[in-house]
């Protein structure tokens, strides 16, 4: 099935939308006033009265280009219950995601893996065989925006009353040339049966004009939709309230580091994965050494660690490196479910929505995932003592060895000869969280500082 192409004249109006993306929170470039240009946009069937357009905005601030999706709805009549981003002409313009309309007519290109011809580019649906089944075109669909901080925008879709299984389509807001690993990674973790992602619904695919590509074309994902797991709780929040309860974490602190070992080892068979030469190691020793310099021109405080953290660099290039592989790259409690009569659900595979496409698609160190989770627990105990003077210090050393030991138990991995690599990747950690929070939440700046602080100690001891 192919929808015709956008009619003309359906561009959006940049200094409207440019307002409105800079209070996003997927808006990557804080503080600044995007400077947008249209590259591509593509238009969904609407009903009477409705236009549903993607537009592709690439904004131009100089140092931090970023292409951004921007689905918008235009509308006859005010949407009720939806606050508009403002108007243009005689419509009111709406955020798409907070459209039923649009969801809906997004689910239909979904699930009928339809072509949508736009403006210099192109969009298409893709449905895994093996999903659950949905009906886009009944009555019974309802839809809703996640709220909460999110680098992307989830929507749920519901089909109230039928037992129809719910469906979260997650529309991302970065874009890039290459495959999203979100996709790729739940796709195959999912095929080959693994209980510790939900299972996939599909995606939608885009190749739009890229001046930056010798071929003058990208390709990338667009969104992706997996069976929404009712009932689930933020691992985070579970985390949370068992410290400040001072419950004893450690059993499911071992049962996540079981499921991550787990993720590890089906990544690891049905993908691509090879021992670690000397060049991968000083590779990711230079990476890990450009993130240092960028988070202490940012934050000139960890300027005292410097030469510690470059010891704690040192120390890790002379430990044994385990294989490498596709990895989760953004393991954090914020990203795993407590699913009632599963247990834990890992989500966002994206990797670190601050790391460049072509670095997340690598093979890389499992280290990377198990030193985010670790970060994680200090990071409860950070928050609890931020924002309500609790000190959980002790139940994070707990839940931190806990997860270690189940971790390197079910892998068979013994994390303790790795210490000096752990800390490394910590480190590395703990430096993108600093310059993630100075960015975005600065008043919890200093949790990932006092880990680093911490890590810096214990080498120059
Ligand atoms: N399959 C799912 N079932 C239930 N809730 C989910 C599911 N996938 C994601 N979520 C919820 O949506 C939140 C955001 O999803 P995530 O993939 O982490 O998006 P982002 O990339 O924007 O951070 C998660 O923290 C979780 O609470
Ligand atoms: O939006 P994403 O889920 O892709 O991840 C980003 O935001 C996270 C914050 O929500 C950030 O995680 C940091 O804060 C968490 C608590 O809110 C904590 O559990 C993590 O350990 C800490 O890294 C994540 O780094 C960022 O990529």
């Amino acid at each position: 099935m192919t929808i015709p192409p956008a009619e003309p004249g359906s561009g959006a109006d940049l200094s409207l939308v440019g307002e409105w993306m800079a209070s996003q929170r997927w808006f990557a470039n804080k503080g600044a006033r995007p400077m947008l240009e249209e590259i591509g946009r593509w238009e969904l069937s609407a009903p009477a009265g409705a236009r549903f357009v993607t537009h592709l905005l690439l904004d131009h601030t100089p140092g931090k280009p970023l292409l951004y999706q921007v689905p918008l709805s235009y509308r006859r009549d005010p949407l009720p219950g939806v606050e508009p981003i403002g108007r243009v002409g005689d419509d009111w313009v709406v955020d798409a995601p907070r459209d039923p309309g649009y969801v809906a007519a997004l689910l239909r290109m979904l699930a009928a893996g339809a072509e949508v011809a736009g403006a210099d580019t192109w969009a298409r649906g893709g449905r895994n065989p093996a999903a659950v089944p949905f009906d886009a075109d009944s009555p019974a669909l309802t839809s809703r925006v996640l709220s909460g901080e999110q680098s992307n925008t989830s929507i749920v879709a519901e089909w109230t009353g039928t037992g129809a299984v719910p469906v979260i389509c997650k529309i991302f807001r970065a874009i890039h040339h290459g495959d999203n690993p979100d996709v790729e990674l739940q796709g195959a973790l999912a095929a080959a049966g693994s209980p510790v992602v939900p299972r996939a619904v599909g995606h939608v695919v885009a190749e739009w004009s890229d001046r930056g590509r010798p071929s003058g074309r990208a390709r990338g994902h667009l969104a992706f939709a997996q069976e929404f797991l009712p009932g689930a709780h933020d691992a985070w929040r579970v985390a949370i309230e068992s410290a400040a309860a001072g419950e004893d974490f450690s059993a499911r602190a071992r049962a996540l580091g079981v499921a991550t070992a787990g993720v590890h080892a089906t990544l690891s068979a049905a993908l691509d994965s090879r021992p670690a030469d000397q060049a991968d190691i000083e590779d990711t020793l230079e990476s890990m050494a450009r993130r240092l310099e960028t988070a202490i021109a940012e934050i000139p405080a960890l300027a005292p660690h410097r030469s510690a953290l470059e010891d704690v660099l040192r120390l890790a290039r002379s430990t044994s490196w385990p294989a490498l592989q596709r990895i989760h790259g953004d393991l954090h409690l914020g990203q795993v479910l407590d699913v009632p009569g599963r247990g834990w659900v890992m989500v966002d595979f994206e990797g670190e929505p601050l790391r460049p496409m072509v670095e997340r698609n690598r093979l890389d160190n499992p280290l990377r995932d198990v030193a985010g989770m670790l970060r994680s627990f200090d990071y409860v105990a950070g928050s609890l003592a931020v924002t309500g003077g609790i000190d959980a210090s002790e139940w994070a050393r707990a839940a931190r060895a806990a997860f270690a030991e189940g971790y390197g138990e079910a892998s068979g991995d013994d994390l303790g000869e790795r210490h000096a690599l752990v800390d490394a990747f910590e480190a590395d950690k703990a430096l993108y969280e600093a310059v993630y929070e100075v960015r975005n939440r600065p008043e919890w700046l200093p949790i990932p500082v006092a880990g680093i602080e911490r890590i810096a100690a214990r080498v120059r001891n």
